[in-house]
């Protein structure tokens, strides 16, 4: 097969360069398009010289229409709005869309789900294999303990991020109230303050810590009567973001239209 010609919509940013790097290093992949938001100082510029690699030529462009004439695939690491914005002209060009932005609300991910009965989407809040078995454990461990066992997730990020709690500390929620065979949408507790009153029994807890440069790190707490375990998660680097997500969009190059997560990509469904 030819090797898959990815976009990187965000180029600029932390992950897009990221992308860059890895996509370099990825037989079987190659960059064709690169994008970034209309306005950004940042058009016009070499994606490779962006990414601290040899000039390779493709220069930032805001317009997808025009880069998705020549590519299989478009990785994803923007904003809400882009991320919805690229969501129709990806389906229309019948590129494979990995969507790896985090801060979308639930009309978004229905505007996501819309395209899938004709086009291929893989989302996760988290492209590693770390967290993904991670999440597998933790549906494991909520399903043998009962609500005696209080959930807490914590996470900590770099001062840059935008979003809380982060989509991989929602991911971990959802692996959570899965196991719990309960909606999170019904049990979360979320940015607690003030006269909070007692915790809620069997709610699912969130908290978020913002700082410094800190890649991602993740705990999911069970907190139980006179014992807790804590499963953890630190992220030291992008590079493995990165790495999956090039990974999802080399096998579902190969899938049906449809919905798919990093789980799917993974194998980690009947874990
Ligand atoms: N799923 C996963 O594994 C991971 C997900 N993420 C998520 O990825 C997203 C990006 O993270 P990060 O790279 O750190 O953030 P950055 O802010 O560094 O990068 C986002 C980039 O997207 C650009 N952008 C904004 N609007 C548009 C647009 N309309 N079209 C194209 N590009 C646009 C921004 O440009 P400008 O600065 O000019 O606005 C910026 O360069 C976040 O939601 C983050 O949570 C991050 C790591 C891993
Ligand atoms: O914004 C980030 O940096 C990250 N975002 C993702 C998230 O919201 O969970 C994944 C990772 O934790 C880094």
């Amino acid at each position: 097969m030819s090797d898959m010609r990815l976009i990187v919509a965000g180029a600029g940013g932390r992950m897009g360069r990221a992308l860059t790097r890895v996509i370099s290093e990825t037989p079987g992949a190659v960059l064709t398009g690169a994008l970034e938001a209309p306005g950004s100082e940042l058009l016009g510029k070499d994606a490779g010289v962006l990414a601290g690699l040899p000039a390779n030529g493709i220069l930032l462009s805001a317009d997808l229409w025009k880069l998705s004439a020549d590519a299989d695939g478009i990785l994803d690491f923007t904003v809400p709005g882009a991320t919805i914005a690229n969501v129709a002209i990806a389906a229309e060009r019948g590129l494979v869309h990995v969507i790896g932005t985090t801060g979308l609300s639930s009309s978004d991910d229905a505007v996501i789900k819309s395209v899938t009965s004709r086009a291929i989407v893989v989302k996760s809040g988290n492209m590693s294999l770390g967290v993904n078995l991670l999440a597998a454990l933790v549906k494991r461990v909520a399903q043998s303990l009962d609500e005696s066992f209080d959930i807490e997730i914590l996470e900590m990020h770099h001062r840059a991020k935008v979003d809380a709690p982060s989509g991989t500390a929602l991911l971990l929620g959802e692996a959570a109230a899965a196991g719990r065979r309960i909606a999170l949408d019904q049990h979360s507790a979320r940015g607690r303050d003030g006269q909070t009153g007692a915790r809620r029994s069997g709610d699912i807890g969130f908290a978020s810590l913002r700082g410094g440069t800190a890649v991602g790190d993740h705990s999911v707490i069970f907190a139980g009567p006179m014992e807790r375990i804590e499963l953890t998660h630190r992220a030291e680097d992008r590079t493995m973001f990165a790495q999956g997500a090039i990974k999802a969009a080399l096998w579902a190059r190969g899938q049906k239209p449809g919905f798919y997560s990093m789980a799917d990509v993974l194998g980690l469904n009947d874990f």
